[in-house]
């Protein structure tokens, strides 16, 4: 059982605040992935977690204790870093073993966890050789398995896998995902790569400059972004954004952008749902999927050119200008054949993201 808390956490390196009053509940077993951008603050956090780093204020909970003031040794931490941080002169089954060398263990107890872990990890045949003949992969499950052998509170990773090739990626993903299954720990995980991030989490943090924009599922932060920078942070293609005018007509709603004079259809409640927002200061995201295109005319559907096709393989990516604005969409391969096709174009309601444009917030309308 660990459950970690962080609370009003605030972090400043000289004159510069890196960290912005931090909340965050993590319950026990729960995978919990921080993400953003390079400088965001998410090693930060992290270290200041493992206790390699101060903060400056707030508390840092484990299982209910405060731990702030405690050296990291004492916390029953453990960290895996992107380097591989494995000791060349020792084998395999030395590395695992040597956190288990300054405890109490009995050499029978040390060579069982360290045959389980390795079991556990499908490195058993490679106990015997140097970190030099290893993969970069195998030196990763190698440093996860000398950091879980003795069953730490918890585990925090930043960007483990982040030196490996794409590949390597995939696969390691994958097998930090089953391992945490099976052993069930605590898991803080540190990365800017949203794939990484939405197939391992429980819940995801997104980050920006040092603040929290967003807690939730991968579900909520894609399909319920709580700001503009969430929405176009998650997501690729990224969420095509706008600023948008809303009008009543003939008893519907009408969603103009990009100051073209036809706008899409949108059902009347959406002007109740905007909340006076209706008037101006409105931004529209809508992702490449919710971007609906079909050759011939039909109601509700706008006629515009293709600019330009992508294929990304089972689909593409159309660039159609609405306006004086680019609309990105996605469609089945090949199903627009060139730049300078005709085609119609609409806009899924059910898939459109409204927010305030002045603070970003998503003014939260569902339809
Ligand atoms: N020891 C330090 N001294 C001064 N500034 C630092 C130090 N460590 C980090 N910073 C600064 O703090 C901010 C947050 O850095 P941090 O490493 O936590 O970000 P990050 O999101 O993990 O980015 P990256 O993915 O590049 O590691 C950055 O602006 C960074 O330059």
């Amino acid at each position: 059982m660990t459950q970690i808390e962080l609370r009003g956490i605030e972090k400043f390196f000289g004159a510069v605040q890196v960290i912005h009053n931090l909340n965050l509940a993590i319950a026990d077993n729960e995978f919990i992935v921080l993400l953003g951008q390079s400088g965001c603050g998410k090693t930060t956090t992290l270290r200041a977690i493992a206790g390699l780093e101060t903060i400056d204020q707030g508390d840092i909970l484990i299982d209910g204790k405060a731990v702030q003031h405690l050296k990291a040794a004492d916390r029953d931490i453990a960290m895996v870093f992107q380097s591989f941080s494995l000791y060349p002169h020792m084998t395999v089954f030395e590395n695992i073993a040597f956190p288990l060398r300054a405890t109490r263990m009995s050499s029978g107890e040390v060579d069982k966890a360290v045959r389980e872990i390795a079991r556990i990890l499908r490195i058993t045949d490679l106990l015997d050789k140097k970190p030099s003949a290893l993969s970069g992969g195998d030196m990763q499950r190698v440093a996860i398995g000398r950091a879980l052998v003795r069953r730490p509170k918890a585990m925090l990773m930043d960007e483990p896998i982040g030196a490996l090739d794409a590949k390597l990626r995939e696969e390691m993903r994958a097998e930090i995902k089953r391992l945490h299954i099976k052993q069930g720990s605590t898991t803080i995980y540190v990365t800017h790569d949203q794939i990484e991030a939405m197939s391992l989490a429980d819940r995801i943090v997104i980050m920006h400059e040092g603040f929290i924009q967003q807690v939730g599922t991968p579900d909520d932060v894609y399909s319920h972004p709580a700001n503009l920078f969430v929405a176009q942070f998650v997501g690729s293609p990224v969420m095509n954004v706008a600023e948008a005018g809303v009008s009543e007509e003939a008893g519907a709603a009408r969603v103009t952008i990009g100051e073209a004079q036809a706008g899409f259809e949108f059902p009347r409640e959406l002007l109740s749902k905007l909340n006076g927002h209706s008037n101006g200061g409105l931004t529209l995201g809508i992702r490449p999927e919710g971007v609906l295109v079909r050759h011939d005319a039909a109601l509700g559907y706008m006629p515009v050119e293709a600019q330009i096709i992508e294929p990304l393989g089972s689909f593409d990516i159309v660039d159609l200008k609405v306006g004086s604005k680019m609309l990105r969409a996605r469609t089945k391969a090949g199903y627009v054949s060139g730049p300078g096709e005709k085609v119609h174009v609409r806009i899924d309601p059910e898939q459109a993201h409204f927010f305030d444009a002045a603070s970003g917030k998503s003014l939260g309308v569902r339809l």
